[in-house]
């Protein structure tokens, strides 16, 4: 007979008993917390450990982790509607789960005093390191921190940004030796685009320039901080999620991840012990709070070195607040970075207006500068719509500390809202790739259009645009990783054409199909993408070889 061993059967069934009662108790309450919003039945929320680790089983028994993604074309259509709920029987929370642009900005534009917060629960991966801007729940925490790192992010340091893109650009090219080459293959351009994500973060976020040739190490040199991120980011869940048992298997894996987390730890506490004595010393020599370092991290440093900040960030803070900055500086941009490159491949039309734009603004002859970057508002564009299409930061959580009444749109072609009751601890999902695909907002959403943002001309912020997240809390990096991507857009277009890498016999529809695609690691992103890069030749050359 089937028996569990050291558990008598009376305490298992009532194990099972309990756990079924509290369960159903949940699942009533669920359905009142959703406002009795319809949507997804389904066996296990996709946020939870056991959601995470399951493949996705058929629609709707379990629709997966990535169902945001998958179900991007039918999810809302499905229910008629672009607020529905997801309501979990067995593990995880009931939540509303939208992609109306009126509904995310009740419950994430609000600011210091709203009754949203972000529930701690799932900003684990984020605060595995120490309280950060990007974990904390909301309120007068969220408002210290952001008082803090606040002022770091200036055009001075927009300006270094640029700079340091050009000239990472420029090592990249002699270090790779693309110089003399004219077309070079490329399996996977996020070794590239991580890899300058990086580069620039070390340098304009932490002051450590480092050459191409010359990746930085951990403190033991054991491994270099690019691969602690990735793994880290990769295994950041089992961390933060699984039960502390898995940690100790003796598998190559978990041994693997460990040490990742070891030296990114290690490179951490290392950067705030020294920055902090640098900083003391320098206020103490100058006698003013004038540092002659202009990167973010040594800004954030000073900033709680200040006489005036009353309550400054303890240790384990800084560690968090410096994960935050190395973890949010890279993996993004990164991603975009490359997806950004993959869909100018496949939309050669769109890769020449950039192009053009780039040579009317700069041309061959001088490298562009930082009072170029309004002006090349298409490259933006390009950047801007490939994050519509895959936008890193998917979604975005919010629990509400009140009772409160959310207006929302009765269906989808309605602009009359209705008033949801929601009780307190009610969840509520803001579905980035849902605002983004929504029709309400974006016509023709399936196609790649960088001329949706043209009007990024004149207004800086467009209203429909949320990639970054909206009102107070919105991302203090967008102007620190929209600077870095149009520097280095604008020089890898100006000297290549991007093609896709293609496989024997593929077309440029099945490489869009198979490659630009995407999938939930910490944040959303675009799986490898091939390129090929054929060096441009310049109206002054081919004049001369004819
Ligand atoms: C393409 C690049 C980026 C994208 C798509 C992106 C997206 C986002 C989003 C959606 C949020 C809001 C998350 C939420 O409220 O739940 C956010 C917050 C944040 N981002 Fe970014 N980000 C990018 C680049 C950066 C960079 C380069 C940095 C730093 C150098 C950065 C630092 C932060 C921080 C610290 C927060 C928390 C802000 C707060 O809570 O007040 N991000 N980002």
């Amino acid at each position: 007979m089937f028996s569990i061993p050291f558990v008598k059967p009376w305490a298992l069934a009532v194990g099972v008993v309990l756990y079924t009662l509290t369960r159903a108790y949940k699942v009533v309450r669920g359905r009142k917390e959703v406002g009795y919003v319809q949507g997804i039945r389904t066996l296990f929320e996709p946020f939870t450990f056991l959601g995470a680790v399951l493949p996705s089983l058929w629609w709707p028994l379990y629709p997966g982790v990535n169902f945001q993604w998958e179900r991007r074309k039918s999810l809302y259509k499905q229910f008629n509607r672009d607020t529905v709920s997801i309501v979990p029987y067995l593990a995880g929370s009931a939540r509303l789960w939208t992609a109306n642009l009126d509904v995310a900005k009740q419950v994430v534009a609000g600011g210091a005093s709203s009754c949203w917060i972000k529930p701690r629960e799932y900003s684990r991966a984020l605060l595995f390191w120490g309280m950060n801007l990007a974990g904390a729940e909301g309120g007068e925490l969220w408002r210290r921190h952001r008082r803090i790192m606040g002022p770091a992010f200036n055009n001075k340091t927009y300006a270094l940004v640029w700079n340091e893109t050009l000239r990472v650009y420029k090592d990249m090219m002699v270090h790779e030796g693309w110089e003399s080459k004219t077309s070079v293959d490329i399996p996977i351009v996020q070794t590239y685009t991580f890899k300058l994500a990086l580069f620039i973060i070390a340098s304009c976020g932490f002051g450590l320039p480092f050459d191409w040739s010359e990746p930085p190490t951990g403190e033991d040199d054991q491994m270099t901080i690019q691969e602690a991120l990735r793994v880290v980011s990769e295994t950041n869940f089992m961390y933060t999620m699984a039960p502390s048992f898995v940690l100790s298997l003796p598998l190559k894996k978990v041994k693997y991840a460990k040490q990742a987390h070891d030296a990114l730890d290690a490179f951490m506490r290392h950067q705030v012990a020294v920055r902090k004595v640098e900083i003391r010393r320098e206020i103490a020599e100058n006698g003013s709070e004038e540092i002659s370092r202009d990167d973010v991290f040594s800004r954030l440093v000073l900033a709680n070195e200040s006489e005036a900040e009353k309550l400054p960030l303890d240790d384990q803070e800084m560690i968090g607040s410096t994960f935050v900055l190395l973890f949010a500086g890279h993996e993004t941009t990164g991603h975009t970075l490359a997806a950004t490159l993959g869909f100018l491949a496949v939309h050669p039309e769109e890769q020449d207006i950039a192009y053009d734009q780039i040579m009317d603004v700069v041309g061959h002859d001088r490298d562009p500068t930082f009072e170029d970057y309004s002006a090349l508002y298409k490259v933006l564009a390009a950047f801007y719509e490939a994050l519509r299409f895959i936008p890193a930061g998917s979604v975005m959580i919010r629990q509400t500390t009140a009772d409160t009444v959310l207006k929302v749109p009765k269906d989808l072609d309605s602009e009359e809202a209705e008033d949801l009751v929601i009780p307190n601890g009610s969840i509520v999902s803001v579905d980035m790739v849902g605002i983004q695909y929504n029709p309400r907002y974006f016509p023709d959403p399936f196609a790649y259009k960088p001329s949706r943002w043209y009007e990024q001309e004149t207004t800086e912020i467009p209203d429909v645009f949320t990639a970054f997240s909206i009102g107070p809390r919105a991302c203090i990096g967008r102007k620190f990783a929209q600077v870095e991507a149009v520097c280095w857009l604008a020089l890898l277009l100006r000297d290549w054409k991007v093609e896709p890498l293609l496989r024997p016999g593929e077309t440029h529809e099945e490489w869009r199909e198979r490659v630009l695609s995407a999938q939930l690691v910490m944040t959303l992103t675009v799986g490898p993408v091939p390129l090929r890069f054929v060096r441009r030749v310049t109206k002054v050359e081919s004049v001369i070889s004819s």
